[in-house]
């Protein structure tokens, strides 16, 4: 792929780059850490290489750590910024969703302290909002391929131990019989006849079973802190009207990715 001209070439130095702040960040912390207080994820997995440096077949070695590390941020950055990109561009769509998340944020959390993220339990609309990003946005609609590591029968077919499957996330959420209006935004998808958060299993951006996401606790985190500081403080406005096709999911790569829009924060 070297001498094949295109942008995955700014994408390789891009992640190049990535790779050296990583062992910068890595190095940094061989030289500071203290073993009876580990303060992230990089110094927990030093103390594991320490515990396992005599065992010639473990993986907890240095290349493994700076490769998980810059998978954390691969998987983590691009799936958090391509869901709020697409929130952000939803509520500039529906200025009475905004609104009504921003009442919401002034009842429960009011204008003198930051949002934490306990204030999510009780605001059932912002979270039926923010899960119907998630399933409306689909970032990751053909999920993350998988092998089957033995001969499995599914439905009557019979899948061959090695083969690749794709556990198809679009499809599940857009299910008819789960949600009525499954092309179109509507935050009632999550909510029941009292206004409560509904959960629904149906829905599940981060996948299921063993492979979970494990950086799913974070990046509903994340998303509920930056949206709710966002909308206390701002409000959304644009000089574009965006259509209905504007805000659909549009595939890139293999990732759903919001289109290029127009957003000003105007002080609240
Ligand atoms: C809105 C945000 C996110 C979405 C929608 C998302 C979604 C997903 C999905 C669907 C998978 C595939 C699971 C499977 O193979 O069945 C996955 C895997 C993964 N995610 Fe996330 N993710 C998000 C945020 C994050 C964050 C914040 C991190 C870490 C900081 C993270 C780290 C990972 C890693 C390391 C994997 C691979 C796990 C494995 O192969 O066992 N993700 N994610």
């Amino acid at each position: 792929m070297n001498y094949v001209p295109g942008p995955h070439h700014r994408l390789i130095s891009i992640s190049e780059e990535l790779g050296e702040f990583i062992h910068e960040r890595v190095k940094a912390s061989q030289e500071t850490l203290d073993p009876s207080s580990p303060r992230h994820f990089i110094d927990s997995f030093l103390i594991k290489m320490e515990e396992e440096k005599k065992n010639p077949n473990t993986e907890f070695n240095l290349k493994n750590l700076l490769m998980t590390t810059h998978n954390l941020f691969v998987a983590g950055m691009e799936t958090v910024t391509s869901t709020l990109r697409y929130g952000l561009l939803i509520l500039l769509k529906y200025p009475e969703v905004q609104a009504k998340i921003q009442k919401e944020i002034d009842q429960v959390i009011g204008r003198d302290r930051v949002p934490n993220f306990e204030d999510r339990m009780i605001m059932h609309y912002t979270q039926a909002v923010i899960q119907e990003v998630h399933r409306f946005g689909d970032v990751l609609p053909l999920n993350l391929p998988h092998m089957v590591t033995k001969d499995v029968e599914f439905r009557g077919y019979q899948i061959p131990k090695g083969t690749d499957i794709y556990p198809l996330l679009c499809t599940v959420h857009h299910d008819p019989k789960e949600f009525p209006s499954p092309w179109k935004f509507d935050p009632n998808h999550f909510l029941d006849e009292n206004g409560q958060f509904k959960k629904n299993d149906a829905v599940m951006p981060f996948s299921a079973g063993k492979r979970i996401c494990p950086g799913e606790n974070l990046a509903r985190m994340e998303l509920f802190i930056f949206l709710t500081t966002i909308l206390q403080n701002f409000k959304l406005t644009s000089p574009t009207e965006y259509s209905d096709y504007d805000i659909a999911p549009k595939l890139a790569g293999f990732l759903n990715a919001p289109i290029d829009y127009e957003l000003s924060f105007i002080p609240r």
